[in-house]
């Protein structure tokens, strides 16, 4: 049940307290709730996530980040030396579902090197993406079921809007359909800017080549945009993992308006701290709830460091200036800030069949809205991308005689090109293309730091921002790429001119176009970075304990030790919070264990027919070899399909 007000709450002591409700958070929730004997608090400090039409309106999205709101946390950054000292506006929701209620819904896993880096740095070897693997694909329902009660599969691969025919846009088998967050292709066409960019890939195959499918761990190339997105609608945290069938779990409890300032009560034994609760503010008063397992913050990379460093976790040097005593002495808290850096560019065209007619044409507009409201069709079904160019830098790139490569290896992109029609020539009047241009992989780094001992106070947030020469170069090469891939024969007659040259200017001159436009693209990890579990430096452990604490954990984006080459909504949801979390989970209850007793035995009868009977038994007792099944399977099926194909 979602409650608005503090006094309705039936108590304030719960097995697990959650802090935040977006997009990890609300998924952990869902995850623990399937067990009726463990409860749940959620404590979001923002606003109900129902009838904001900017949320689910997907056409509309860049509505709620245009400025101040009661849907923003109305940070701004302090002045960033590599953008010319500008002090930027960072856009961090203030809703129920988080940052998945206002975000782009670029639905983008990363490369299976991001993730084999993450288990290489921590020493686990359950964050490779083999390891990881099994939990996206549809493939593996049985295993997957192994550790639910509910089929609560993360994604849910949904046919787009438009129901038009998808084959030759994605690959089927790296996505399952049986999840809760909906997935789509695009649900409205825009067929010739669409021909154009296929064109491309045929015109260009050696720097951009056709890509069935960016999501299958192997992202090089152009792919078609996938968004979660279903029905036309955004699919949110919150639309989804508390959909009403989840929300009226008698043990799940969301409180919205609830702050939460700091942890309490904290308790050191044998140089071990645990937490008594957590301290939070609605309508003014101060309130304290008691979590009797596990306290799990999930308030993102800005909210979580900023709880933990109010808590006495973090520096203590830096605490003890600030009047705060410290309480676990963790260097790492706040620092290591990643976030990537985005560049815009737009061309005028020769075609009509842009979004620019509807965006500049109040009638034509209304007409789109009124569609999307009767049946949930039309342009607004979508944002303006239609497809994302995923690529690198040449290998023989002079940046590299001084910095050594920061990707996660040879398959992994520096530089993501998402393309669409319209869109990103703000304040122009005509018709347009634009390419939005990130540098996946940077190396500068930044910092959330605390400006004084009062809890309410915002976070000081450097982003860093092309504080590298390796930064800058990318977002030089990325402008270059993205010219390039307009060159292509295809678009002599399409594109009639760049709305800014920046392929002719100076490198001096281009150096300052993009200092002072980059902006950053929302996907702010490492603020308190997972490491070893022996490391001298970090902020969790691999199975997302916070280091000196008990029964104190970090599920969100702040964990990941080095931004995906992707967009980090996926990586937030699906990798720790479906994966990472049950497996956490799994062990720590009796209860839960026999939940998923229960699980196999549903499964028994629910076989599709695949396994037999010892194949099961062997795979339920062990958990290599059902990974090598899986593997045969999905082999055997891969096959099935090429042989159906080739028929
Ligand atoms: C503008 C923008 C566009 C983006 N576009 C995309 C995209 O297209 N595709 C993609 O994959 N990713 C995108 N992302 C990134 C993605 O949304 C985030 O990586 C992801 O939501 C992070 O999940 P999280 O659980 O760590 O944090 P969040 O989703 O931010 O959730 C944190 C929650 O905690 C709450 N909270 C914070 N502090 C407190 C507190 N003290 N007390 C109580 N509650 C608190 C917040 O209100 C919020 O609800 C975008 C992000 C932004 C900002």
């Amino acid at each position: 049940k979602i409650y608005e007000d503090v006094s309705d709450l039936p108590g304030l002591e719960y097995d697990f307290i959650i802090v935040g409700a977006g997009a990890a958070g609300n998924v952990v929730a869902n995850r623990l709730t399937e067990n009726p004997s463990f409860s749940v608090l959620v404590l979001e400090a923002g606003v109900s996530n129902e009838g904001i039409i900017d949320s689910s309106v997907p056409f509309l999205v860049n509505n709620l980040l245009s400025g101040p709101a009661i849907y923003e946390w109305n940070y701004s950054t302090t002045p960033q030396v590599g953008l010319n000292n500008r002090v930027i506006p960072y856009p961090r929701a203030h809703i129920l579902g988080g940052c998945t209620a206002h975000n782009g819904m670029v639905y983008t896993r990363g490369s299976a090197e991001d993730f084999d880096r993450y288990s290489a740095v921590t020493g686990d070897p359950g964050w490779s993406w083999d390891n990881l693997l099994p939990y996206f694909f549809k493939a593996c329902k049985i295993l997957w079921s192994l550790f639910r009660t509910d089929g609560s599969q993360n994604e849910k691969w949904t046919p787009p809007a438009d129901d038009h025919d998808t084959r030759g846009e994605f690959d089927p088998a790296v996505h399952s359909t049986e999840g809760i967050n909906s997935v789509s292709l695009s649900g409205f066409q825009w067929p010739i800017f669409q021909e154009h960019v296929i064109q491309t890939t045929r015109e260009l195959p050696e720097e951009f080549r056709f890509n069935l499918d960016f999501n299958s761990g192997e992202p090089l190339g152009v792919g078609w945009l996938q968004s979660t997105i279903g029905g036309g609608e955004r699919s949110s945290s919150a639309t989804s993992y508390l959909a009403p069938k989840f929300i009226q779990r008698e043990n799940l409890h969301v409180l919205l308006h609830a702050q939460v300032s700091r942890l309490m009560d904290p308790q050191s034994n044998k140089g071990v701290v645990t937490f008594g609760g957590v301290q939070f503010s609605q309508g003014g008063s101060l309130f304290t709830a008691k979590a009797t397992k596990e306290t799990i913050l999930s308030a993102g990379s800005i909210g979580t460091p900023t709880i933990l460093m109010n808590s006495g976790v973090g520096n203590k040097t830096a605490l003890t200036a600030l009047g705060i005593p410290s309480v676990i002495d963790l260097p790492s808290v706040g620092q290591n800030a990643t976030e990537q850096p985005g560049i815009n560019a737009a061309w005028s065209v020769n075609s009509t069949q842009t979004v620019d007619e509807i965006t500049q044409n109040a009638t034509l507009f209304a007409e789109a809205f009124a569609q999307w409201n009767a049946t949930h069709t039309g342009p607004f079904v979508n944002i303006p991308v239609t497809h994302i160019a995923w690529t690198r830098l040449d290998a023989d790139s002079p940046i590299f005689g001084n910095v050594t490569d920061p990707s996660a290896g040879p398959k992994t992109p520096h530089i993501e090109i998402f393309v669409g029609t319209g869109g990103f020539a703000a304040g122009l009047t005509g018709n347009f293309m634009g390419a939005g241009m990130t540098v996946l992989t940077p190396t500068s780094r930044g910092s959330v730091t605390l400006q004084s001992n009062n809890p309410f106070d915002p976070p000081l947030i450097d982003l860093g921002l092309l504080t590298t020469e390796f930064d800058l170069f990318t977002a030089r090469e990325a402008i270059k790429k993205a010219y390039r891939f307009v060159q292509a024969p295809v678009w002599k007659d399409y594109i009639i001119a760049p709305t800014i040259d920046l392929l002719n200017m100076t490198t001096d001159a281009l150096n300052e176009f993009i200092r002072n436009t980059t902006g950053p693209v929302g996907h702010l990890v490492s603020t308190a970075a997972m490491s070893a579990k022996d490391a001298s430096y970090g902020v969790v452990n691999p199975d997302l304990l916070v280091k000196g604490a008990s029964r104190l954990s970090i599920i969100d984006a702040s964990i990941l030790p080095f931004v995906t080459s992707a967009h980090t909504q996926a990586a937030a949801e699906m990798e720790i919070a479906v994966v990472a979390a049950p497996e956490k989970f799994k062990f720590k209850s009796d209860t839960l264990n026999a939940l998923n007793t229960a699980a196999r035995e549903r499964l028994d009868v629910e076989d599709d027919g695949d396994w037999t009977e010892g194949k099961r038994e062997e795979m339920y007792s062990n958990p290599k070899s059902a990974k090598e099944m899986q593997k045969e399977q999905r082999a055997k099926r891969a096959k099935e399909r090429l042989a159906k194909r080739d028929a």
